[in-house]
């Protein structure tokens, strides 16, 4: 789906389905390098990271093992409730694996502080980053992040997996939502 095809909803595009690309080729091609004989399982935080796992394991030079965890604290709303929900765990036994989590976007930073903690308490050997998108105004809980993708404004973004309320998931690039289309929704 494209911008035009929800013109209405879309205030304007905010990253490229071009520059979505661009930053993932060039993070797949540092991870390749880092993680060459390390046989890294790669951990997506479903639903938001699907299109960019996908974009960015085909991207790699390396095999991966992929494992996907369906993490929630958004809800139907634009802002964290706070607490992350379990909706689905992984299926592998992460002890003594370098882990990759592959996220869509790190906005107030709690969905990811939570996980590199519960997987480190697994076991795991090591636990790096790639995340399209990071929102750093919005921080508040410090991550750590190797693989950064592009910095965005406070605004809340669909596209490309991101979600408003489930929708717009399958816009092929990013963009920010106008407010009228949230405005009125439950602090
Ligand atoms: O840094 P944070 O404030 O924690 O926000 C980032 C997280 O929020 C979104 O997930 P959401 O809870 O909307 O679930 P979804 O991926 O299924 O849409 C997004 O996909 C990240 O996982
Ligand atoms: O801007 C956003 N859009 C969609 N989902 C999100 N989860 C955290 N921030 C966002
Ligand atoms: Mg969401």
């Amino acid at each position: 789906m494209r911008i035009a095809d929800v013109k209405e909803d879309i205030d304007h595009e905010l990253v490229s389905r071009e520059q979505i690309d661009s930053k993932i080729q060039e993070m797949a091609a540092r991870v390749s390098d880092d993680y060459r004989d390390k046989n890294p399982l790669v951990i997506a935080v479903l639903k938001g990271a699907v299109n960019t796992l996908v974009a960015f394991t085909e991207a790699l030079s390396i095999p991966v093992q992929i494992d996907f965890m369906s993490l929630s604290s958004y809800g139907s709303g634009t802002k964290s409730s706070g607490t992350v929900t379990v909706r689905q765990d992984l299926s592998a036994d992460v002890r003594g694996r370098h882990i990759l989590i592959v996220e869509d976007i790190i906005d107030s930073g709690r969905t990811l502080a939570w996980l590199v903690a519960e997987l480190k308490r697994r076991g795991a050997a090591s636990v790096e980053v790639f995340a399209l998108l990071n929102k750093p105004s919005r921080r508040e809980v410090d991550v750590d992040v190797k693989y950064p993708g592009y910095e965005i404004p406070d605004e809340f973004v669909v596209g490309f997996g991101l979600d408003y309320d489930e929708h717009y998931r399958n816009l092929e690039s990013i963009a920010v939502l106008k407010p009228s289309v949230y405005q009125g929704e439950q602090a």
